[in-house]
């Protein structure tokens, strides 16, 4: 590695106070058009309002992103052999000459700044990381790529990984970091790789896949804008906390438009938080509920067998059953869903009724007015109106899971077994309860799938709402053509914005509304967890099939996730997917992940453990305590200042050992909630620390979450994989064999409870 010499690093911070005298520019420049726009007031036509209100958006959205890449705005310099020089940062900026200043990361060209080494070194020479705080260049890494033009020093240090080193030995804040200034060349690969097909990104604990999931987000978002903007990008991730944890990381690379949710989240109006058993979870999860729920919609749509009598004031009207067995069989030949089939059988109904009614009436022989308008009389008549809706209901997703599991009968009758049907059994929700569970959510989609819109009406207004669309868009193409913004602006988005009276909505938020959006591409973290339900709704979310999906089949925790990346995708794209593999461990140091690996045997004997990059020289313990209560006293004296610590505890104790954390340390937080990531201190079961990491983590307790589940291994491996530091284990009842060897301590006031010592960071050769 070259020294920088303080003249190098002054030429540097000149370049750079100059691209940040170019932003505060291109800042003014947008923010003045912005108060332009928004001068015009509120006055002119509608149509005047609604495309200032555009322009607004637009300048407001530029305007954000220009403040978002402030940090760390330039990160890095590539020079060429050809003697060209490229400075890379968050975004692209030229000056008023269309001179290149600073170019994208994600610009074709930034690409060897990931790629280049000295063996491939694609014109590159020298390869610069240039460290920054606020706007000044602190300090400057050189990997010198041209080995003729290598100085001896230089040679024995080649691969530069300084800057990565640093980026991961830095403490935690609770958040997910950008990591654009150090994406590692296996991982350039995958977030640079083709937008369309489904691509899987297998790689253990720590091996950034969620960090290039994320960054794969804002490449394709800036490769394929014009696409993807219109439709926008999801990004599914395992739990809110989880969501929490990663939401900084796109706007700091200047994208702000992405729909990050939970499958929890993902159906339009219902929050899935309830906790229900692990055996209801899975059972919801499995591929045979998709069946179940098909035969509770049909279970609705049964006739009676006997005739059904309706009472008019002057006569009563009869429905034997070959009249309900028809309109039943037209209304299901008609192939629609419940809620649009209902048309097709109250008309046949109807029919039927009128005709009676008109014999009753002694008229036989109606016209076709006068027989319409005595089809509308019944049509209106209470009594007919209850038996129509009795024998078939409207209905909405919500209502037929309640009703289907709040009655052994009906399950039983939708083919699930008593036992089964003992599994889910619940009672009616009571006003105001979260009656929805997780699992519930991708069942109430596959519902609203069969059952539909409510009735044809909607459908109607739905299909006028998008003529009336396609005008509006036809119509802002004009107008950003008028006023040259064509090239800037998609028109689609301009027409959604100039939507009458619609608060400005982004395409984000548009689509977190609508059931039925279908995104540009899907990206889903912890893919392993979702259950064979959940990748229903999830496809029905893409039809185009552009996915990725990153995960470890080795950390499936739960019961109805997944056990090959086949198995989950071999339904919807046959064996049409491709895999890429990350293999080296950015988080856990190679003491911990010693510790790991040999648990992942148990999980299975020929699963590898990703390869450590970095060693700490600090060792994991264990350490026997009397009981749960003394938990808190081993963490006070675990915590180290501005480091953040997670005890990492099977559920079933979590109650008991966040009480005994919180009274022994203040602020410590304990289950998932807002102040999970904020807090120094926080208790968590696997499930809820699953993707997150911190500083320090206690695990207590291995046995029993070895136990606690049928999945206890991969658990027990998620648990112990969650450090950048340092790791122990505390326990009350005996160790399981697999932590034989971890170094044990005394008791929380014993000899050995020294406090914590700082580590001695190293990069492991390997
Ligand atoms: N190239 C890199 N430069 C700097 N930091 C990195 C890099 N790659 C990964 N990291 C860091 O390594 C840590 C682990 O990354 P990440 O959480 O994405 O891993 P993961 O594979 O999703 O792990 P898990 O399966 O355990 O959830 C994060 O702190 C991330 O920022």
């Amino acid at each position: 590695m070259s020294k920088s010499s303080a003249g190098e690093l002054a030429r540097e911070q000149e370049y750079v106070a100059d691209l940040y005298g170019r932003l505060d520019v291109l800042r003014e420049r947008t923010r003045a058009r912005l108060d332009d726009v928004l001068a015009q007031g509120a006055s002119g036509t509608h149509q005047n309002r609604s495309e200032r209100d555009s322009f607004a958006g637009m300048y407001a959205q530029r305007l954000s992103r220009l403040w978002a890449v402030e940090a760390g705005l330039c990160f890095g310099r590539l020079d060429h052999a050809d003697d060209s020089r490229l400075y890379i940062g968050r975004i692209g900026l030229s000056d008023d000459e269309q001179q290149r200043l600073l170019i994208d990361w994600r610009a074709p060209v930034a690409q060897p700044f990931y790629r280049a080494t000295p063996a491939a070194p694609m014109g590159v020479t020298r390869r610069r990381h240039l460290y920054t705080r606020g706007r000044t260049v602190t300090g400057i890494d050189d990997d010198l790529l041209d080995l003729d033009r290598l100085a001896d020093a230089d040679r024995a240090s080649l691969n530069g990984e300084a800057a990565l080193l640093a980026a991961l030995t830095e403490k935690r804040t609770g958040r997910m970091r950008d990591i654009v200034a150090t994406i590692q060349a296996e991982q350039d690969r995958i977030i640079r790789g083709d937008l369309s097909g489904v691509l899987v990104v297998q790689g253990g604990p720590g091996t950034g896949k969620t960090v290039v999931a994320l960054h794969r987000a804002a490449y394709l978002l800036y490769t394929y804008r014009e696409r993807l903007e219109r439709r926008g990008v999801l990004i599914l991730g395992p739990n809110p906390t989880f969501l929490r944890y990663i939401e900084q990381v796109l706007p700091s690379l200047g994208e702000t438009d992405v729909l990050l949710s939970s499958v929890g989240d993902l159906y339009p109006g219902v929050t899935g938080r309830r906790t229900e058993t692990p055996e209801a979870a899975a059972l919801k999860g499995a591929a045979r509920m998709a069946d179940v729920v098909a035969a509770a919609v049909r279970e609705r749509q049964r006739v009676p067998r006997t005739p059904v009598e309706i009472r008019l004031d002057r006569f009563t009207l009869t429905l034997d059953r070959r009249t309900l067995e028809s309109a039943q069989t037209k209304a299901v030949r008609s192939r629609r869903p419940h809620n649009q089939a209902r048309a097709v059988f109250v008309r046949h109904l109807l029919t039927a009724l009128t005709r009676q009614a008109a014999r009753h009436l002694g008229r036989g022989m109606l016209d076709e007015a006068d027989f319409a308008e005595l089809r509308e009389d019944l049509r209106t008549e209470e009594p007919v109106r209850l038996a129509l809706n009795r024998l078939w209901p409207y209905l909405t997703p919500q209502q037929l899971l309640i009703g289907l599991f709040t009655s052994a009968e009906r399950m039983s009758r939708a083919g699930l077994s008593a036992r089964d049907s003992r599994t889910l059994l619940r009672v009616p929700p009571a006003p105001g309860e979260d009656w929805w569970s997780v699992a519930d959510v991708p069942l109430l989609d596959e519902a609203a799938e069969l059952l539909g819109d409510i009735d044809e009406g909607v459908l109607r207004a739905a299909r006028r709402a998008e003529q009336e669309r396609e005008e509006r868009i036809a119509y802002a193409r004009e107008v950003l053509e008028l006023t040259g913004l064509a090239d800037v602006m998609d028109a689609e988005r301009f027409a959604e914005r100039q939507q009458a009276d619609e608060v400005y909505l982004t395409t984000a938020e548009r689509a977190a509304r609508d059931r039925t959006w279908a995104f540009g591409h899907v990206i889903v973290d912890e893919a392993q967890e979702l259950s064979e339900m959940a990748w229903r709704m999830v496809m029905r979310r893409c039809p185009s099939r552009s996915m990725t999906l990153v995960g470890d089949i080795a950390q499936t925790g739960s019961a109805a996730g997944a056990a090959s990346w086949g198995h989950v995708l071999d339904p919807y794209v046959g064996g049409r997917w491709r895999e890429e593999r990350l293999t080296v461990n950015y988080r856990t140091p190679a003491e911990l992940m010693g510790v790991a690996a040999r648990v992942l045997e148990l999980v299975g004997p020929d699963l590898k453990a990703p390869e450590s990059v970095r060693e700490t020289g600090e060792r994991p313990w264990a350490l026997r305590a009397g009981d749960l209560g003394q938990v808190g006293t081993v963490v006070r004296e675990e915590i180290v200042e501005g480091g953040r610590l997670v005890v990492i505890v099977p559920a079933s104790e979590l109650p008991e050992v966040g009480k005994a954390v919180a009274g022994a340390v203040p602020g410590a937080a304990a289950g998932p909630g807002p102040a999970t990531l904020d807090a120094p201190v926080a208790v968590l079961s696997v499930a809820d620390a699953k993707g997150l990491e911190f500083d320090s983590v206690i695990v207590v307790n291995p046995g029993r979450i070895l136990a606690e589940s049928s999945r206890g291994p991969s658990d027990l491996y998620v648990a112990l994989t969650r450090a950048t530091g340092r790791l122990g284990v505390v326990h009350t009842g005996p160790l399981p064999a697999v932590l034989g060897d971890l170094e044990t301590r005394g008791g929380p006031d014993g000899p050995d409870a020294d406090g914590p010592s700082p580590p001695a960071e190293t990069r492991r050769s390997r």
